[in-house]
């Protein structure tokens, strides 16, 4: 039984796949304090979050069992991404549930803003019948700036261009294609300043958009401006704006979020050219539902299908290209786990080719996978997919990826090889359609062999009757082998033999391996299946 812990109101209705679910519990307990958050998070497997809870590092490093942290909604700023990527904790949000809601909502405020509503209808509710104060202005004809243009931007500007406004657009992912399709015009920061009777910010809160409407944005900004922020408070530089107001270089200014949330700025709630609503964008009935239902369903396939849809934190891949790379991953695990216990020293630096069909695949969770192979051999079950890159970076060791142009003998090929200052090991594997992966390569020497959970390497010379003296010594001792392969770079020179066994190997029957002459070194590989690569297999699309 999961348990998940819901710490913002959300939707019933939504959840309701996952309360019904025989496999989840569900709790919620809103309006808990960072310490009594923290003091119940280990006992939860999953945690459903609005942006109310505000997950630190420090509840995330108590979160012992925690598995995925699901956000119902799209900011993902009240969160320790890096907290939870260093604990190994998938961070998934639903993206999509709210962007109507909020769409609604800014050009809600941008009219309320424009015919100054709000304080219409408080003077109303004092009695008044006061038709001079309440002059407004018009949208037609005017131009909007939009800042971002994802999901919201962009539905907001269509929207708004059915009030025949025009419509300027910022975003750095804006192509000129997508902006004449939509009727937009692509437009520079300072071209939305100088130009726009109106501004609407659309991006997330980063280091790159805190502040990005400050003083100095505001002071080249068109007299008479109207600003709307319904994305994130901290994009538009409150005590700036509050200035700009006062001064009256802005006209007015709508705003759903702030810096600090609930609202502290008493400046903002008395101002009569500043409207303010309680962070209401996603509030409607139909988003809270979508929303609620997106996480539920996506924490129920994390946990029993391993199907991950929007992690943050996590990269991701269509459920077409994870069943195509699913041998890949299983195989990529194999020989990672294989080649660092061949090389058994620390690499200090990891190179992995792939060659082939491969280098037209997106090789990210590939990559991830062979990495958390080698890495978990030293720090076992700690490391994950999601964490692996962190890891590796703390342990201090690089990593380069090379996609190559040439087949090297096969349709698709991969290569990981182990650094030591100038010792490598390299291993080197393909998937043979409908015949499963096949490791090889071992240092050079051409091999053809099935990955096995036991496999003994022996390092020998190229002598008549070697085959048969390990053979006969595995046997006398109870060892049946699967599979044999020699490999070999000139007849009578060095050679490796890999044997699948079919059950550990006893040290004893190592050590008489060691008796016969011309044989080097013997040594037992244990490949674990083990959960995490499991999940690796099929974590994500
Ligand atoms: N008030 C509310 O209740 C709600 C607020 N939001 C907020 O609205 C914002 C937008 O949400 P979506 O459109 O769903 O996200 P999105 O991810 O679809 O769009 C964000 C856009 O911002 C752009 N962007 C990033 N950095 C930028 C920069 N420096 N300058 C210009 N553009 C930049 C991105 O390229 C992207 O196109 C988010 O901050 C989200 O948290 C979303 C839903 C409800
Ligand atoms: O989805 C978002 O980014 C929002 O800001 C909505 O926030 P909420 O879920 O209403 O607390």
């Amino acid at each position: 039984m999961y348990k998940v812990l819901v710490s913002d109101p959300i939707s019933d209705t939504g959840i309701q796949a996952l309360t019904d679910h025989p496999d989840f519990l569900v709790e919620k307990q809103t309006n808990l304090t960072p310490d009594q958050l923290k003091s119940i998070i280990g006992e939860y497997d999953a945690l459903i979050v609005r942006s109310q809870t505000t997950v630190t590092a420090e509840i995330i490093q108590a979160a012992d069992r925690l598995k995925v942290i699901a956000r119902a909604g799209v900011g993902v700023d009240n969160i320790d991404i890096q907290a939870a990527t260093r604990k190994g904790v998938i961070v998934v949000n639903a993206p999509n549930g709210n962007t109507i809601a909020a769409t609604e909502h800014t050009l809600a405020m941008m009219l309320s803003l424009a015919r100054q509503i709000p304080h219409a209808y408080i003077s109303m509710t004092e009695g008044k019948w006061d038709r001079k104060t309440f002059k407004g202005v018009e949208l037609f004809e005017k131009t909007l700036g939009v800042i971002g243009t994802g999901r919201i931007g962009t539905e907001v500007a269509k929207r708004a261009k059915s009030f025949e406004m025009n419509i300027l657009a910022y975003d750095p992912y804006l192509t000129e294609e997508k902006a004449q399709k939509l009727g937009f015009t692509k437009a520079s920061l300072d071209e939305i300043a100088e130009q726009a009777d109106f501004i609407t910010v659309h991006t997330p809160l980063t280091k790159e958009t805190k502040g990005l409407i400050d003083a100095n944005y505001l002071s080249k900004t068109k007299p008479g401006v109207r600003i709307v922020n319904c994305a994130r408070g901290g994009i538009i530089d409150e005590a700036a704006l509050a200035e700009a107001v006062k001064s009256g270089h802005v006209a007015g200014a709508a705003l759903d979020v702030f810096e600090h949330e609930p609202l502290d700025n008493e400046t903002f709630r008395h101002h009569p050219n500043i409207i303010v609503t309680p962070h209401l964008g996603a509030s409607t009935a139909e988003a809270q539902e979508k929303v609620a239902q997106s996480v539920s369903e996506e924490i129920i396939d994390i946990f029993t299908s391993q199907n991950i849809q929007h992690a943050i934190n996590v990269p991701r891949m269509s459920a077409e290209v994870q069943q195509k790379m699913k041998p890949y991953l299983e195989l990529g695990d194999q020989i990672a786990q294989l080649v660092i216990q061949l090389f058994k020293k620390a690499p200090d630096k990891i190179t992995v080719d792939y060659y082939g069909d491969l280098i037209e695949e997106d090789t990210g969770l590939l990559t991830r996978t062979l990495i958390k192979g080698i890495l978990s051999y030293h720090l076992s079950d700690s490391v994950n997919i999601i964490n692996v890159l962190q890891l590796l970076k703390e342990q201090g060791l690089t990593y380069t990826v090379q996609k190559n142009a040439s087949r090297h003998g096969f349709a698709n090929y991969m290569s990981l090889t182990l650094h030591h200052g100038s010792e490598t090991a390299t291993i080197g594997a393909t998937v043979l359609n409908g015949f499963g992966g096949r490791i090889v390569n071992i240092n050079d020497y051409r091999i053809d062999l099935i990955p096995e959970r036991y496999m003994l390497s022996i390092r020998h010379f190229d002598v008549p009757g070697m085959i048969g003296r390990v053979g006969s010594i595995l046997g006398e001792n109870g060892v049946n082998i699967g599979n044999m392969q020699v490999g070999r770079k000139a007849v009578g020179g060095e050679a490796i033999m890999m044997l699948t066994v079919d059950k550990p190997v006893d040290n004893q029957v190592i050590d008489k391996l060691l008796t016969l002459p011309d044989l080097e070194h013997v040594q037992l590989v244990e490949i674990k299946d083990d959960e995490t690569s499991n999940h690796t297999e099929e974590a994500v699309h």
